[in-house]
């Protein structure tokens, strides 16, 4: 059996990362501090698995990724991907995994798509049938056709995005890091790029690995999520989980034909704010709307409705209030808020 098949296709263990930073203080003094950017955080993630990686800015998730690509040295713990160690065999590595950053692209800027792939088959030395095969397949499920004799600077950013998505999996990895992979997409491109993620996962077994700030790519994607904040591991379970433990809300908002008084008398439902004939009603994020919006109808004046999910770092924030005066880390590594997996 080799180590592609272990249960463990990527082990965090204990894993720490200490950045020295060096400070200016005062005219001529410069004092050096350490930040630890990554405290301790241990996971494991099976073949095919699919599971975002999520916390609020500056929690370690950017750091933690660079060391599972081998790109920096853990300052402590241990990492295994694919049976490899990150740092020590990154050119080993390099073949086994791909990585795409929503914020900047690794394609050549002025090069038409098609010749930033061709010079990608040279550097990772694909076979030419292969990577027909695999261009062949991505062209066509994230609808490049058309576009690959256009340069990337002219490309939008979803059309570009699905262009780093494509170079990225030429090669066959087996584990793909996917960095904001939706961020400024427009709803019909953040569905086109989530569409093909889900059947790239369910058709070729690819183990996925997801950063986003946006929740519903976790929804519609990952069943498990891994939340860390200030390096440390705050949750690691299903989604379903995190909305139970961070008391997540989801908010209808509501426009009235006039200026009322804040609603009440809805079940299940209360106003958090009003503005003019506009109402924000919170309720449970695991609770239907369809019983809320009835009742409404028949109270109400109501003239038009929507419905805004609770965000990443909204969930979050729940669950430093839910576990208020704990340590974020239980001395398993796992948070006191963490459920069973
Ligand atoms: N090269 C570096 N030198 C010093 N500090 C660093 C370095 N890289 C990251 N940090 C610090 O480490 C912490 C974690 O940063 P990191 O980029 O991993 O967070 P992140 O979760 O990816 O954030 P974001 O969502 O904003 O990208 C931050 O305090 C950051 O300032």
């Amino acid at each position: 059996m080799s180590d592609a098949d272990d249960d463990a296709f990527i082990a965090v263990t204990d894993l720490t990362k200490t950045f020295r930073v060096r400070r200016r203080s005062g005219l001529l003094r410069r004092t050096t501090s350490e930040v630890r950017a990554v405290d301790g955080i241990s996971f494991t993630l099976r073949r095919g698995e699919m599971t975002g990686f999520i916390g609020p800015n500056g929690a370690g998730k950017s750091t933690t990724v660079k060391m599972l690509t081998g790109i920096l040295t853990p300052s402590g713990g241990r990492l295994r991907v694919a049976g490899v160690d990150p740092w020590k065999e990154r050119t080993r590595l390099v073949r086994r995994i791909g990585v795409v950053f929503g914020q900047r692209t690794t394609l050549w800027w002025d090069l038409p798509l098609r010749d930033s792939f061709g010079l990608v088959r040279r550097m990772y030395r694909i076979p030419r049938d292969r990577f027909e095969e695999n261009l062949a397949r991505c062209v066509e499920l994230l609808e490049l056709d058309g576009l690959l004799d256009v340069p990337v600077r002219q490309l939008s950013l979803g059309q570009r995005m699905r262009g780093d998505i494509t170079a990225a999996l030429l090669h066959d990895p087996d584990v793909l890091y996917l960095d904001e992979p939706t961020i400024g997409l427009d709803v019909i491109s953040k569905a086109r790029v989530r569409r093909f993620l889900a059947r790239l996962n369910a058709e070729r077994g690819t183990t996925v690995l997801l950063t986003t700030h946006d929740l519903s790519d976790i929804e519609q994607l990952c069943e498990r999520v891994v939340v860390i904040d200030h390096g440390r591991l705050m949750y690691d379970g299903a989604l379903s989980g995190l909305h139970e433990v961070g008391q997540g809300e989801r908010t209808l908002v509501v426009d009235l034909e006039r200026e009322l008084p804040p609603v009440e008398g809805i079940t299940g439902a209360r106003t958090v704010r009003t503005e003019g004939p506009r109402q924000w009603l919170a309720f449970p994020a695991s609770a239907s709307a369809a019983p809320l919006v009835s009742q409404l109808v028949a109270a109400y004046p109501v003239v038009d409705l929507s419905l805004r999910e609770p965000d990443i770092e909204d969930v979050i924030a729940r669950m430093y209030e839910g576990s208020e005066g704990r340590s974020p880390s239980t001395d398993s590594g796992r948070p006191g808020v963490q459920p069973q997996r």
